[in-house]
């Protein structure tokens, strides 16, 4: 018999099978992810549903992507798109003032951007269309796939959500419409170089909920209680997080948690698929009428004057992008960021 190793994991570990089963197996998922949420913010989501076969191919196609030449990677070059998609060359993306040590390709819906004169706000520009390289012709179709199938897992645990914070089912949807923004990173993080160990800066995620598919190798750490936890992979499960979405609606009930990603200080790389999702961006995130018991522990809000929170999600998403990507915000939109500095 082969060996079995029991690796202490160190965050809950949902099945979303549970929550498809109904009845008392449903109540107990609920119960469970309003325990996780309140005290990690975090946890391992399995049984849900994606073939490993298909995890393996969209694994598989990051890594094609990462090892086309630069030229080709280029070609698609965030700084290209007014719209934040595409691919960004390590150190480009700066999280807390440093650069971050990882290259990625991000996509949200494919979309038309807006006609100049329909666009009245900011945030207006986040939408338009992908890029996607010539050189890899079934990306975008298997990501948008893809894409679809993360979005609907998230709208479920939304539903889940609104019944652990004892709400309708359906707290959340108005703010969702007939479909929410997402977005989805492939992400790849090369070997640790010498003077900097920063794969990604400790953050929140702007959204409402964010699902990680990582490799087999570690990295992400979450902050719980002052200290760094690391979330060891666990095959073929998505790594769950609550974004700042949600911590505004439940009024800080709930919290988005810090976490952040340690370069791989072996000689391996690490590749990992964030999908995040937030509500549509026209919309205001609702304020949820806690009942008394839980509104007692609601800390309000986090204020934190280097990252307001914007209840507009459009707002909110936008402040992150500018943020993330300054080669991005200088060409696109640097009268905004004079005025505002
Ligand atoms: O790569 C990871 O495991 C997490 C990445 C992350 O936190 C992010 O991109 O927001
Ligand atoms: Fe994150």
């Amino acid at each position: 018999m082969m060996q079995q190793h029991h690796v202490t994991l160190p965050l809950p570990v949902l099945k979303l099978a549970q929550w498809h089963q109904g009845g008392a197996a449903r109540v107990q998922f609920v119960e469970e992810l309003g325990r996780a949420a309140r005290e990690y913010g975090f946890f391992y989501l399995t049984d849900h549903g994606i073939p490993a076969a298909q995890i393996e191919q969209v694994m598989t196609l990051s890594q094609q992507f990462f090892q086309l030449p630069a030229a080709q990677k280029q070609q698609v070059a965030m700084v290209n798109s007014p719209h934040f998609r595409g691919y960004s060359t390590i150190g480009s993306e700066l999280t807390n003032g440093r650069s971050d040590q990882r290259e990625q390709f991000d996509y949200m819906q494919e979309e038309k951007a807006l006609d100049p004169a329909a666009m009245t706000t900011h945030w207006h520009h986040l939408i338009g269309p992908n890029q996607w390289p010539s050189a890899l012709p079934s990306m975008r179709d298997t990501l948008l796939t893809w894409q679809q199938q993360l979005s609907s897992i998230s709208m479920e645990l939304l539903e889940a959500f609104a019944l652990a914070l004892e709400q309708a089912p359906t707290a959340f949807h108005r703010s969702i419409g007939e479909q929410p923004y997402t977005h989805t990173k492939l992400i790849r993080y090369p070997q640790r170089p010498s003077n900097n160990n920063q794969g990604v800066g400790a953050h929140k995620d702007p959204g409402y909920l964010t699902l990680v598919l990582q490799d087999e190798q570690s990295g992400l750490e979450v902050q719980h209680q002052g200290e760094w936890l690391s979330v060891v992979p666990l095959p073929g499960a998505f790594v769950v997080n609550i974004g700042e979405l949600l911590e505004l609606a439940s009024d800080g009930y709930l919290q988005a948690t810090y976490h952040r990603v340690v370069s791989p200080n072996n000689a391996q790389e690490r590749y990992s698929i964030a999908f995040f999702m937030a509500a549509q961006l026209a919309a205001e995130v609702p304020y949820l009428a806690l009942p008394a018991h839980l509104k007692r522990l609601a800390q309000g809000p986090s204020s934190d004057p280097n990252n307001p929170l914007f209840r507009q999600v459009g707002q909110n998403v936008f402040k992150g992008r500018l943020r993330s990507h300054p080669d991005v915000a200088q060409r696109f939109y640097s009268e905004l960021l004079k005025n505002a500095g």
